[in-house]
């Protein structure tokens, strides 16, 4: 086995009760160490080493980013949506025991959490197909200071979703629409947010964009009548394989927000 198992041996035993008979049949074919088994209770999942696994949550922006950025690179992954917020698998809550969150990214074993670590690592790796990152030191810094900025779509957002009508509401509205407007200003006439290349500040920020249909509806705004130059470069980004095959219908979600909202009191 030596040479193979970069996955803490731990994790394996406590997760995998079936993980020495498994080695078992690996030593059986003859153990030239090329994958690793990882078993989560009774479902088990087995990687060959350049195997890639996201654990994720259909309705999170912050899975699609990661998502997003495995498609552009052309790497076959597997997917495993977890239940989010209640009933997380033992293997998110051992590689993610910090925060508890998805997405986590495992690779030959060894795991990343946060989204944007995550890209990141994903472009790093696979750095001989579609760079997500400019090489220049200083274009990199501006990159990762304007994904870092799409957070705060998360967080105005969550005071739409969180708001009830009235003045809260018009509020959340209006950081809402500031926000934007800074991203529209970054963009300018640029067709991506970098320059000519769809990259990691692009996918940062339309990992959103199935969300936008929610915010849209609950801040009664138009991303296409407010910010033009916004709308046109998502109808852009949604035009890629990478990012229209990886988003959610905006229905499911918008559903999904309303039933939660209803249960918080915040609907009729
Ligand atoms: N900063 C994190 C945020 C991830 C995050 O908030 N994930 C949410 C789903 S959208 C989650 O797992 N929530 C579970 C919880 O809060 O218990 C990232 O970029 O990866």
């Amino acid at each position: 086995m030596d040479g193979c198992l970069p996955l803490d041996h731990a994790i394996i035993s406590t997760m995998c009760p079936k993980w020495k008979e498994l080695m078992r049949i690996k030593k059986k074919k003859g153990d030239d160490c090329v994958g690793i088994v990882i078993g989560i209770e009774e479902n088990f999942l087995c990687m060959e080493e350049t195997e890639v696994v996201v654990l994720g949550w259909q309705l999170s922006m912050f899975s699609a980013k990661v998502r997003i950025a495995l498609a552009e690179k052309g790497i076959k992954y597997e997917y495993r949506q977890e239940d989010i917020p209640h009933n997380k698998s033992p293997l998110l809550l051992k590689l993610n025991p910090v925060y508890k969150k998805i997405p986590v990214l495992i690779h030959n074993g060894r795991h990343v959490c946060e989204s944007k670590i995550i890209v990141e690592y994903i472009d790093e790796t696979w750095k001989d197909k579609s760079p997500l990152l400019p090489s220049d030191p200083y274009l990199r810094s501006q990159a990762r200071f304007w994904a870092d900025y799409t957070d705060k779509i998360y967080e105005i957002g969550m005071k739409l979703i969180m708001g009830s009508k009235g003045e809260e509401m018009e509020k959340a509205r209006q950081e809402f629409l500031v926000c934007l407007k800074v991203f529209e200003g970054e963009l300018g006439e640029k067709p991506f947010f970098m320059g000519d290349a769809f990259g990691h500040v692009d996918i940062a920020l339309i990992s959103y964009y199935h969300h936008f249909y929610t915010y849209e509806t609950l801040g009664n705004f138009s991303l296409k009548n407010d910010c033009p130059k916004l709308f046109a470069w998502a109808t852009k980004c949604m035009k890629r394989e990478s990012v229209s095959t990886i988003l959610t219908d905006p229905n499911i979600i918008y559903e999904a927000i309303i039933i939660f909202r209803k249960s918080m009191n915040l609907e009729d």
